[in-house]
């Protein structure tokens, strides 16, 4: 039986679901206003997601493209979310999208944080969508329970925040839980019975400093979960 045959497993027929939903939410909001704003995640769940949503039909010159967090690493880098996004998902069809970098020539996230939140501000707020991701650790964007900064960007109104976390390799960026919660759909993208637990764990309790996702669950948030 060849590849084509194979019926999609449970991540991609997620993934594609997921897609459809994005898009049918984008066209929505450009129906009715100039541009539209996507906020992304990064890491390694989202990428059959951004390929499936790169194929979707819709005014992609008039949609706006950023993350809801990067590391502070070159553009080119393995570990960038920028470069995954580029890869994943400003190909196919939203190769007309416009991307808008966490980053910047700056040696540090602390010397950059001027910058991209003048780029953020140009954009169109409320966002259309933000799709978060979870780590194991019940992180998300680059709210992280180790984060030396995690109850300034619990707080804050700034746009985004640099971020020092001790068990992460790299300086980091994320946007603060307020500009998250700044959009008009949120989605939290997951997969695996590992992650299914910490949600529950997340579910079942109300320290957001143990579980950052905690911050966004009642966003409302629609969660796309697969085994
Ligand atoms: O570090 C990150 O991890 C999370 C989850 O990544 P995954 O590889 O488990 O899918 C992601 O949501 C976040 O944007 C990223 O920077």
């Amino acid at each position: 039986m060849s590849s084509e045959q194979l019926s999609p497993s449970p991540r991609e027929q997620l993934a594609h679901q997921l897609a459809q939903t994005v898009a049918t939410a984008l066209r929505e909001d450009l129906s009715s206003q100039d541009r539209a704003l996507l906020i992304v995640s990064g890491g390694s769940t989202p990428v059959p997601f951004f390929e499936a949503l790169s194929r979707e039909t819709l005014p992609w010159d008039r949609v706006d493209v950023t993350l809801a967090d990067e590391r502070w690493v070159a553009a080119e880098a393995d570990d960038s979310n920028a470069r995954l996004v580029r890869k994943h998902l400003l190909i196919n069809r939203a190769e007309a999208a416009t991307f808008v970098p966490l980053t910047t020539e700056h040696d540090t996230p602390e010397e950059g944080t001027d910058e991209v939140a003048q780029r953020l501000k140009g954009l169109s707020w409320p966002a259309s969508v933000v799709i978060l991701g979870m780590g194991g650790d019940g992180h998300t964007a680059s709210l992280f329970p180790d984060s030396r900064e995690l109850d300034l960007a619990l707080s804050t109104d700034a746009h985004v925040v640099a971020v020092r976390t001790p068990s992460q390799p790299q300086a980091r960026i994320t946007l603060s839980a307020e500009r998250l919660h700044h959009a008009r759909r949120h989605y939290l993208h997951l997969t695996g019975d590992d992650k299914r637990a910490v949600l529950g764990s997340a579910m079942a309790g109300d320290n957001v400093r143990e579980l950052p996702i905690r911050a966004f669950l009642s966003c409302p948030l629609a969660v796309y979960w697969a085994p």
